[in-house]
């Protein structure tokens, strides 16, 4: 057993599991009128209502003592100090930073940070103004229509996220592309049918060494190459990263280099010169109110008692559901199109954070980490796999996001949606027992043989629990907040299974096997040394790529 498993608070949350475990959420919605006010909460704006949870008071109360005890209001701090809660990478977690809107000073290694963040911040409004406004221009004199940002991971899903979820904000002057994949069938597609002329790329990595990046960012630029020479490459292309000697090795001058810091963790650099096409494509004053509405929620992260803080409510929920339940998935669902991108965000967030086997020092846990996170946006998701989130026999915790105004005037729509959204959640809490089906059924004239048959397929078990997140509108300052409250949410778990959530090691395997493999296919080095499997793909894969030959 370990310290956490083995401590009080965890045994009291394992003997109120017991008690919990068969009561259904319908009964204690009968007993108490009061659950929406007792179990909602506020911040600027958002709300969350989290009543439709396998949960009484004493839950919350037992789930606020575990938080207690794990040290979840002291790493907080830590994280807001500065200090190097990264320890396999001895760095300081400091994304608040970036979004501190206060002139409260942000010290790491006895440095206050926040004249550099400051000053970043200051080079980027120069550089989108200049852009947007046709003072930038390529190298014919042309103004720039095109924005390409290309990186992976961190240094891609957020900014892709923002954009799309931010659609409604963007003028025509300047449309944004990704290239990320490093499959060329992305590149080709993405550069299809686009003027050189007035085309920018930005190449984003923090490291400025991910293969994928650098192997894109060498391809477009042999394509701007061809097209307007070699001049053109200064006028084309910038880049964001934290490795100045790399960009220069590239053949990107540093001053079009827009930096960031190692205590900025890559899945949580959007707000960092990571997001410059955002700030390019959206005006940097509409960035800055992306950094205002995190900032908003770090307040509250900062200030708010256990018992009232949004992201810490939400993230003790999900170690109730992971490590007393024994549920392995969260689905996130937003009622919101401009929103489809933001599960896909989430899951690097989430899975790359607390998707670890060991604790901070190296022991393998005896309890389950981070849940396999997954969702698309609503009312799509509830035409493709909603049928198992009802009637399937896995359990799946889910987060609800609905938005309550929409940036385009048609009503019908928006009231079909938000129906929906209030729908699922209904039925899912509540469900509708046999009873009720067979009185349905009967009311409708069916034969009682027909009854028979179909009620059971027709039965809704509900007591599944939702959480409903709601926003007023999508706006900059409210992406923002969305943003912070998960990566606060998915810090408190980390720290509750004390885990360290800002490393990634995980993802280094796959890579360097990859190297070795890439000269086995080209036939710059013999294929040997692999599991028969391997040796035998590797094979197949040359006999049917004649290129190679
Ligand atoms: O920004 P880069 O250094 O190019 O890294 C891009 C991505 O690389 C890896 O996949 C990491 O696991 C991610 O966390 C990171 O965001």
């Amino acid at each position: 057993m370990s310290a956490l498993t083995d401590s009080p608070a965890w045994q009291a949350l394992l003997d109120h599991h017991q008690e919990i475990k068969d009561v259904h959420m319908r009964d204690l919605f009968k007993k108490d009128r009061g659950r929406f006010e007792r179990f909602s909460e506020r911040s600027s704006g958002l709300l969350l209502d989290y009543s439709k949870n396998r949960i009484t008071e004493k839950t919350m109360g037992l789930l606020g003592d575990l938080a207690r005890s794990c040290g979840v209001e002291e790493a907080r701090d830590r994280m807001f100090n500065g200090a190097h809660i990264n320890t396999t990478e001895d760095r300081a977690v400091y994304h608040v930073a970036l979004r501190n809107r206060s002139d409260r000073a942000m010290i790491v290694d006895g440095h206050d940070v926040m004249p550099e963040v400051r000053a970043v911040l200051e080079k980027m409004r120069h550089f989108c103004d200049d852009v947007r406004e046709g003072r930038w221009r390529g190298v014919t004199g042309k103004r720039i229509r095109t924005i390409v940002n290309i990186g992976i991971g961190g240094s891609d899903l957020g900014v892709i996220m923002a954009l799309q979820a931010l659609r409604s904000y963007q003028s025509d002057d300047l449309t944004p592309r990704f290239i990320s994949n490093v499959d060329s069938s992305h590149l080709v597609e993405t550069l299809r049918g686009l003027d050189a002329e007035t085309t920018l790329f930005i190449v984003s990595s923090k490291s400025f060494t991910t293969q994928e990046t650098l192997l894109n960012a060498t391809s477009a630029r042999t394509w701007l190459i061809k097209k307007l020479g070699t001049d053109a490459v200064r006028h084309h292309f910038v880049a964001v990263s934290t490795n100045e000697e790399k960009v220069c090795d590239f053949g990107i001058d540093t001053d079009y280099m827009f930096p960031f810091w190692d205590w900025v963790g890559g899945r949580y650099s959007t707000w960092s010169a990571i997001g410059l096409a955002i700030a390019l494509v959206l005006g940097m004053d509409k960035f800055e109110e992306m950094l205002e509405g995190a900032f908003a929620m770090d307040e509250h992260f900062r200030t708010s008692p256990i018992e009232h803080n949004i992201p810490i409510i939400m993230a003790m929920l999900g170690v109730w559901y992971a490590n007393f339940f024994g549920w392995s998935t969260h689905a996130v669902l937003p009622y919101d199109q401009y929103l489809t991108r933001f599960p896909q965000y989430l899951q690097q967030v989430d899975m790359e954070s607390n998707g670890k086997r060991v604790d901070l020092q190296g022991r393998p846990v005896d309890y389950q980490t981070g849940p396999i996170v997954f969702g698309h946006a609503g009312t799509n998701a509830q035409h493709s796999f909603f049928q198992l989130l009802h009637q399937g026999k896995w359990d799946v915790s889910m987060d609800f996001i609905g938005v309550a105004n929409n940036h385009h005037p048609l009503r019908d729509h928006q009231t079909i949606l938000l129906s929906n959204f209030l729908g699922q959640t209904k039925a899912l809490m509540w469900g509708k027992t046999e009873k009720e089906v067979r009185a349905q059924l009967k009311k409708k004239g069916v034969s009682a043989e027909r009854i028979d048959q179909l009620a059971p397929h027709m039965t809704f078990p509900g007591n599944k629990p939702t959480n409903s997140l709601v926003l007023p509108l999508i706006t900059p300052f409210t992406i923002g907040q969305l943003l912070a409250l998960y990566e606060h949410k998915i810090f408190v778990q980390g720290v509750v299974w004390n885990i360290n959530s800002f490393d990634q090691w995980g993802v280094q395997l796959g890579k360097e096997l990859a190297r070795d493999l890439a000269p086995q296919i080209t036939g710059e080095a013999p294929i040997m040394g692999n599991d028969c499997s391997t040796q035998g793909l590797l094979k197949y894969m040359k006999l049917l790529k004649k290129e190679y030959d």
